[in-house]
């Protein structure tokens, strides 16, 4: 599979899906570190794909995505935001009920 329709699948595949540096117990940047702890404090299973691991993802993501840096979090097949993003709504609460509504619909069967 090409880089791009792998980058698609794991979109549609995953409700929530964060691309970042390394993984959330061993972040490798202070971005990465921060926004996958501010996900998993939202108590839900999440997907992420180490991009380190993948250089041909970092490559090509950031031209799909419209968005130039890592981390990236996707929920239902829709780019959310960086790092600032993140911790705004996890401070503001919207994070939480975000991921909490993505995994509700997994539940359901969807
Ligand atoms: N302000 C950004 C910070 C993230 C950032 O600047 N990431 C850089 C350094 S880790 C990046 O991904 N650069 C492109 C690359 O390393 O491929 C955010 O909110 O996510
Ligand atoms: S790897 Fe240097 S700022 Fe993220």
């Amino acid at each position: 599979m090409d880089t791009l329709e792998n980058i698609k699948q794991q979109i549609a595949d995953n409700d929530i899906l964060l691309y970042m540096k390394g993984s959330p117990n061993a972040p490798q940047c202070g971005f990465s570190m921060r926004a996958s702890q501010a996900i998993m404090a939202c108590g839900q299973r999440f997907a992420y794909v180490d991009i380190l691991a993948n250089p041909d993802i970092r490559q090509e993501l950031p031209k799909y995505a419209n968005w130039p840096t890592f981390p990236q979090l996707w929920v239902k097949g829709e780019l959310i935001g960086g790092c600032d993003i993140i911790m705004e709504m996890y401070e503001s609460g919207e994070l939480k009920t975000l991921i909490e509504e993505a995994t509700k619909g997994a539940e359901q069967g969807e």
